[in-house]
Parts: C-alpha cells; sequence; structure tokens
C-alpha cells in the first residue's frame, strides 16, 4: 500500500500545532503496519535544510498554480520517513512560521502557495515523471492546506488521469481553518469555472478548498469520532454541516494517538527528574522546577494548573483567565504557555501581573518548556469550545497530569471523568466539563481540588491515567483498513 501524505507541516521540521505530531507521528506507525508511505511538504527553508539525503527526483514541475518552476526533492525526515520536498523557492523560501508573515498576517498568496501543494500531489496520479519508481495507491490530505487533491483529479482529468486512478482521503484536523478565497482566483488555481457552483468548489460565494476536498474526497476522515458527529452539527460545521451529513457513510474519526517516545516523563530529556508510574517521586522536582522557571512562590502543596495552547477562540481559554481569580483564592497556582490572540496575551500577562507568586505566563512558542510544563503540573487545562482531539491532555495522561477538559471532540473521547461512578471502580483518569461558562470550569476546577487533597486518591488516579495507552498502532490500522477499502 502506496501512500502519498501531503501535509503544510511535520515536527520536527515546522511545527505550528498538532498537526505538526500527527504528520510526524502517523506514517511511521503506518509503515510499521505494513504500508509505504511518503511524506509531500512545502519545501520550505527547515523542511529543505531538515531533511537528509536530499536529492532531486523527477523532471522540473512548470504547470504549478503560481509558480512557473519547482523541483521535487527525496530525502528523508529525522524519523526516517522518505519526504518528498516541493521546492518552489518564489512560494516556500521564506523564513518563520509557514502561513504567517512578518506582520503576523497569512501571506496573501497562501492560496497559490497550498494550491501548488495539491497539485503536485495529485501530478503522481499521472505524471510517471514525477518519480520514475513509485506511484501512490493513495493520495492522503490533511486540512485545506492538501484538499485541493481529490477537486483537481475529478476537475482537471486533462493534466491528472493516469493508468490507474489513486484514492483519495481527507483529513480534517480543525473545520475551523476552510481556506476560502474569492472566485477570481478560480483560473489561477487551476479551477474550471464551471466548477464554480454548489456542487463544486463553491462556498458561499467563494471558492472554498476545504469545501472542494469535503465535496471530492473519496473517504473523510477527522481525528475522533465525537468530533466526526459534532461537525456534522450546526453548532460546530461551520457551515459544512449540510454537505458532510450527507458524506456520512464516507465520513469517519479516528483517534489521534501520542509519540511516547517524545512524551513519555520516564525518558525526557527537557524534564528536571525522570518519574514512572512505580515511582512518582521525580514529579515532586519536576514541579519545583516548574515553579522556580515561572518565579512562582516554592509550595509543593499548591495545586499547580497548566495550560499549553495556541491562544484562540476556540480553545477557550478566556473562562480560564476569568477562573483564575478564584482558583489563586483558592490556594491554587497557574502556569500558562502560548500565543496566538493578542487581547488574550494582554490578558494572561495582566493576571501574572496581579499575581506574580502564584500565576506564571510566557507567551510564545516552547516546545521544551512544554514539555517541563506537562511534567511538572498537577492538573492540565484544556477547555476548549471545540476540539477535534487534543493531544496535549493525552501527553498529559502519561505525564501523570491530570487532564481537567470541556467535554467535547477528542476531549470527550480520551478522558474519563472522575464521577463517583468512575472514582468508585478506579476508571477515571481526570475531569470533564460541559457548559462553556466559568461556573462550570469552577465547579470541575473545585471537584479536582477535592481530589487533590486526598493524597492516595489523586495518586491512584495519576497512576491510571499513566498507565492508559494512546500509542499510534491502533489509530493506524484504522487508517490502513480504510486505505484497503479504497484500493482494488
Ligand atoms: N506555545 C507553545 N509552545 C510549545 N508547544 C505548543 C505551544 N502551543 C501549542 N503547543 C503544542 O502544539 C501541539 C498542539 O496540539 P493540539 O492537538 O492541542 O492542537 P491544535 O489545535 O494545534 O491542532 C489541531 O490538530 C490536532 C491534530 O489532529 C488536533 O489534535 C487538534 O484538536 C486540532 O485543533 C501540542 O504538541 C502542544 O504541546
Amino acid at each position: 500500500m502506496r501512500v502519498l501524505y501531503a501535509t503544510s507541516e511535520c515536527y520536527p521540521l515546522v511545527k505550528t500545532g498538532g498537526l505538526a505530531d500527527v504528520s510526524a507521528a502517523l506514517p511511521p506507525a503506518l509503515n510499521a503496519a505494513g504500508a509505504d508511505v511518503r511524506l509531500l511538504l512545502p519545501g520550505y527553508p527547515a523542511v529543505l535544510n531538515g531533511l537528509s539525503n536530499l536529492h532531486e527526483v523527477g523532471d522540473l514541475i512548470t504547470d504549478l498554480p503560481g509558480c512557473d518552476r519547482a523541483r521535487l526533492l527525496l530525502g528523508r525526515t529525522p524519523d526516517g520517513v522518505l519526504a518528498y520536498a516541493l521546492d518552489a523557492p518564489s512560494l516556500y523560501n521564506r523564513p518563520g512560521n509557514p502561513y504567517l508573515g512578518p506582520d503576523g498576517q497569512d501571506w496573501p498568496d497562501n492560496a497559490q502557495r497550498f494550491a501548488a501543494l495539491a497539485w503536485a500531489a495529485a501530478g503522481f496520479a499521472a505524471h510517471a515523471s514525477y518519480d520514475p519508481w513509485w506511484r501512490p495507491d493513495i493520495l492522503h490530505g490533511h486540512d485545506w492546506q492538501a484538499a485541493l487533491i481529490p477537486a483537481y483529479l475529478a476537475l482537471r482529468p486533462d493534466r491528472f488521469s493516469g493508468p490507474t486512478r489513486p484514492g483519495t482521503v481527507l483529513t480534517i484536523h480543525n473545520i475551523a481553518y476552510q481556506g476560502n478565497v474569492g472566485p477570481w482566483m478560480l483560473g489561477e488555481l487551476g479551477l474550471p469555472s464551471s466548477s464554480f457552483r454548489v456542487d463544486g468548489v463553491e462556498y458561499y460565494g467563494k471558492v472554498g478548498f476545504l469545501k472542494a476536498g469535503c465535496y471530492y474526497a473519496d473517504r473523510l476522515t477527522t481525528v475522533s469520532p465525537t468530533y466526526a458527529h459534532e461537525i456534522q452539527t450546526a453548532e460546530h460545521g461551520t457551515g459544512l454541516q449540510g454537505l458532510l451529513a450527507s458524506r456520512s457513510a464516507v465520513l469517519s474519526g479516528i483517534l489521534n494517538g501520542v509519540d511516547y517516545d517524545i512524551w513519555d516523563p520516564s525518558r525526557d530529556p527537557h524534564i528536571a527528574a525522570r518519574y514512572s508510574p512505580d515511582d512518582l517521586g521525580g514529579k515532586d522536582s519536576c514541579k519545583a522546577d516548574l515553579q522556580s522557571a515561572f518565579g512562582l512562590e516554592r509550595r509543593p502543596d499548591a495545586p499547580l494548573a497548566a495550560v499549553v495552547s495556541r491562544l484562540t477562540w476556540h480553545k477557550g481559554l478566556d473562562l480560564v483567565l476569568d477562573a483564575a481569580p478564584q482558583w489563586v483564592a483558592w490556594g491554587g497556582q497557574l502556569v500558562v504557555l502560548g500565543s496566538g490572540d493578542p487581547a488574550s496575551e494582554a490578558g494572561f500577562r495582566q493576571l501574572a501581573q496581579t499575581h506574580p507568586q502564584s500565576v506564571g505566563v510566557r507567551i510564545g512558542y516552547d516546545e521544551p518548556l512544554s514539555h517541563r510544563i506537562q511534567a511538572g503540573c498537577d492538573l492540565f487545562l484544556v477547555p476548549s469550545r471545540s476540539e477535534p482531539c487534543g493531544l496535549t491532555q493525552m501527553y498529559a495522561l502519561k505525564y501523570g497530569s491530570l487532564p481537567l477538559v470541556r467535554r467535547t471532540g477528542g476531549l470527550a473521547d480520551s478522558i474519563i471523568d472522575a464521577n463517583p461512578a468512575a472514582a468508585n471502580d478506579g476508571s477515571a483518569t481526570g475531569f470533564q466539563f460541559v457548559g462553556a461558562s466559568v461556573q462550570e470550569l469552577l465547579w470541575s476546577l473545585r471537584r479536582a481540588l477535592t481530589l487533590y487533597r486526598k493524597p492516595d486518591r489523586w495518586q491512584a488516579t495519576q497512576r491510571h491515567a499513566m498507565t492508559r495507552d494512546f500509542g499510534w498502532s491502533g489509530p493506524a490500522e484504522e487508517y490502513m483498513e480504510l486505505y484497503r477499502g479504497l484500493v482494488p
């Protein structure tokens, strides 16, 4: 089973969020399950510099949207997965964030940049010249950046028909990001004007990349079963709910996994002391390390809650901001690592200034610090309004930092609330709340505090959380089954 896995980010080469973690971990897991997966990545400087043994394959590509000359290079990721880099300097040779310019705004040509990625992926279906030695059976695109792949196959048979048509899969990691552009872009994107209709690429008067993918892909997946259901509703579907409901027979939710080579407190090089379910002692040192890193009062008995997140509205962190004064009044501490919405950044900065002994805030992106936070906190907060899967709550389980989450998407599917029934039979792994309100968040913080004040029961819950298996082998099997359904 040859799978071309087209994605706009992959850890550790380029990462802005969870998509990068999945793109790094799922392909090796699929390869271990018997597939032959190769990545296709935009040739950002970090990708060209980070892939080893990079060499040119195939002919020059001269028909990409928005770019007249590009090369395909093949190399290996640090995890050993083969990866094609689409070397199109006019589109990708820019430093920093893959989507945003130095002014913090989207690059104005993002539509062309990611249409080109999809175009190159679709080209593998037709052109033996792309890589004479390797033709994919499946084209698997991720998020809006790769969502035009199935649209190109369907709408441009003049360019993209080959001896056999590969199956197409589109995975939605977050439906909130859709890639919508004005209809005047159709020609530049290589889409026929006849496709600008509701049963095509049109989406509320615009060209919708994600919409087009949802319409044309053979299979649609998203990253948790609950989110697969939620995106068919008006509350979460962001306008695509009708289309997705009409395609529910080919839509499924496969929960993401965790790469335990990277996220495991018994061998994490970033944390102050190693620990495991059998010996939790090191976690106290990690907590002390975290308190001093954020200049907080060194109180071993203070319940320390933490957030590591992009600061966007859908992550629900305004609720944390509003609940924090009460949490501090209860004796709690809080550390926050994140960046994003300027108002949210300012709010957290202000909170830390008001409570310097109890609240520490770091605005920015810091991978090693995120490990120290996972290890050093007691409670890990993910109060998202919507959360397709969420990875940090699963990392927190492994680090014995009990997740406190809103019951939505993958948070609902991965955390078992410490309600009386679950607490009695020992199955609880964290805390959930339902309504996106400060009152509900505070109520579950209070429940967490009550459990925290019973160290034996708290530690039993930690141990249970730490031994849950959210590795990638199960999800990889589910993707394999899906692929098999597409290959005759
Ligand atoms: N300031 C910071 N410093 C360091 N590290 C930071 C950071 N901010 C975030 N991170 C890291 O980025 C990743 C975030 O992953 P998530 O799954 O929580 O969210 P994201 O919304 O980006 O991903 C989308 O895609 C993923 C993958 O499918 C889904 O799980 C998710 O629900 C969906 O919204 C984690 O590895 C986290 O540690």
